[in-house]
């Protein structure tokens, strides 16, 4: 511990010489879920740059994030190892950049403007299913199937709950083409599968050992198995507009083209075949990318507008305008809404304040390299903290604010947000793939439940966080007070103007 904390190469880095002497700290702020209250902590003691562990640095700089996560990439840190399924490095865990580039050519149509056109009618279907239950429990013919949502107050839902329950029936629809009917049910085995392999993982991530104690466990992957089998089974018959769909179709093509796999799954692997294991191994991984990411940031923007009733009153005046056409009760489609200012405004403002990435971005340096003048040998893991960016006055001012017009050069009362400041998707080579899904995902569901219902706040509840992979709330609710907008009809009568 002496020799870390006083002769180690990154020991002229800040930071508190205890903590940065062994990895027993990080590895328990890790562990307790807290460790998003740590960094902010470390950095307003320690500046810019701070020594976390003894290889481990976290940097807050702008230049400095550039550098790391765009200008120079470097590789995904070896923390990402816990993530391999099954000894297969995937889109999200791959160290190796080659493997991810390959991989992610392959599956990047996918998330391309014109097919996420066709997921709309999916998404739809889901939405749909949200109001119809939030519906009967306001009209009380429906009962919450929550256990924390069971004992509230007429007219009060736990929108937590939902998002999380709905986020999951929409990967559930656009990636295998079928939902978990979760908003229904809350009842289907793999969200629990899911929650617990995220846990493993990242407990792994901190104590490799623990792969021994908790073994790999396939259940999750079996999933993506039997959906991948049962739609090659299903033959045309079968075909849906979804993200599997397109990678067996991408995988036939590839045969077609003679282009196919060599049979030796690693070789293939590393050539970025579309083997079976892969479609399956990175419908999975779609799954956890997508799922409780999606459903975070829609609870905290509907957090923020509840708690600023002027600001949603403003989203509620622009979706009504952009809306004034449709039918009676349908909802809005994503050509509507789509390029709409202060929607936009409105969920970038939520992710700038409440990013999913408050843990940092992990990246391995692969030499001995010297940025901004410090020097950081072969083998340091740079934490990539975008978070202290987007809290900072430099470069948000009133940064502890909700300013959604700030998005809006017109009605911005700041100069414009610079480059490389706000981070809500990473950057760089490996950035998220899923950007544009999810950004359909939470413009659709938010404009559908403000376009629907009024919302009031219920004061005075706990809104602390916990952290493993991605931030969740504690108590695993949020409840706000909401009522059928007067002339909205119920959603029985509800129809789509896109068909499915
Ligand atoms: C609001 C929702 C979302 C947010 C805030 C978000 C954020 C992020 C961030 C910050 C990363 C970089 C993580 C890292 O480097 O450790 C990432 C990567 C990734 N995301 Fe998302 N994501 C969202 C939704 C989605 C969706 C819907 C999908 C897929 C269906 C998805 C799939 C992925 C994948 C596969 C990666 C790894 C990409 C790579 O390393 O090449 N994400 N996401």
């Amino acid at each position: 511990m002496i020799s870390n904390a006083f002769f180690h190469p990154l020991a002229p880095i800040p930071g508190n010489k205890l903590i940065a002497s062994t990895h027993l700290f990080e590895g328990l702020f890790f562990l307790s879920g807290r460790v998003h209250h740590f960094f902010p902590l470390a950095h307003k003691l320690y500046g810019k740059v701070v020594r976390v562990a003894p290889n481990i640095v976290s940097v807050a700089d702008k230049d400095m994030i550039r550098e790391i996560l765009v200008t120079t990439d470097y590789p995904k840190s070896a923390v990402y190892q816990a993530f391999d399924y099954d000894g297969h490095e995937n889109l999200f865990s791959a160290r190796n950049k080659s493997l991810n580039k390959n991989r992610r050519r392959l599956v990047a149509p996918a998330f391309g403007l014109q097919y996420l056109q066709s997921l709309e009618p999916l998404i739809h279907k889901c939405i749909s299913s949200l109001l119809q239950e939030i519906d009967g429990i306001l009209d009380g013919s429906r009962t919450a199937k929550n256990k924390t949502s069971k004992a509230l107050p007429p007219g009060q839902i736990n929108i937590y709950s939902f998002m999380i329950r709905l986020s999951l029936d929409i990967i559930g629809e656009t990636i295998f083409g079928q939902s978990f009917e979760m908003v229904k049910d809350d009842a289907h085995p793999v969200p629990q599968q899911l929650e617990k392999t995220i846990k493993r993982a990242m407990t792994q991530a901190l104590i490799p050992w623990m792969k021994y104690v908790d073994p790999f466990d396939s259940s999750f992957l079996d999933f993506g198995a039997a959906c991948v089998k049962q739609r090659k089974a299903s033959g045309e018959e079968g075909r849906r507009a979804d993200l599997l769909q397109y990678l067996i179709d991408a995988q036939a093509k590839e045969r077609e083209d003679s282009d196919g796999e060599s049979g030796d799954e690693r070789e293939d692997m590393v050539y970025g075949k579309l083997t079976d294991k892969v479609i399956e191994v990175e419908a999975c991984v779609f799954l956890i990318g997508g799922a409780d990411t999606s459903s975070i940031i829609m609870t905290f923007t509907l957090m923020f507008l509840v708690k600023h009733p002027d600001k949603l009153s403003k989203l509620r005046s622009e979706l009504d305008f952009a809306t004034a056409t449709n039918p009676y009760g349908s909802l809005p489609t994503y050509e509507q809404i789509r390029k709409l200012p202060y929607l936009t405004g409105c969920i970038n403002e939520s992710m700038r304040l409440n990013p999913t990435i408050t843990l940092g971005i992990p990246r391995d340096v692969d030499e001995d390299v010297v940025i901004n003048n410090y020097y950081f040998p072969k083998g340091t893991t740079l934490f990539a903290h975008p978070l202290q960016l987007h809290l900072s006055e430099e470069y948000f001012p009133q940064a502890d604010k909700y300013i959604p017009e700030r998005w809006i050069p017109d009605e911005s009362p700041f100069p414009p947000v610079q480059d490389f400041t706000y981070y809500p998707f990473s950057a760089g080579s490996r950035n998220c793939i899923g950007k544009n899904l999810a950004m359909m995902e939470l413009r659709l569901v938010l404009a559908a439940l403000i376009l629907t219902y009024d919302m009031e706040l219920v004061p005075n509840q706990r809104e602390d966080c916990v952290q493993y992979l991605t931030p969740s709330l504690a108590t695993g609710s949020y409840i706000i007070k909401m009522k059928r907008r007067h002339g909205a009809q119920s959603s029985d009568h509800r129809s789509c103007v896109s068909t499915y």
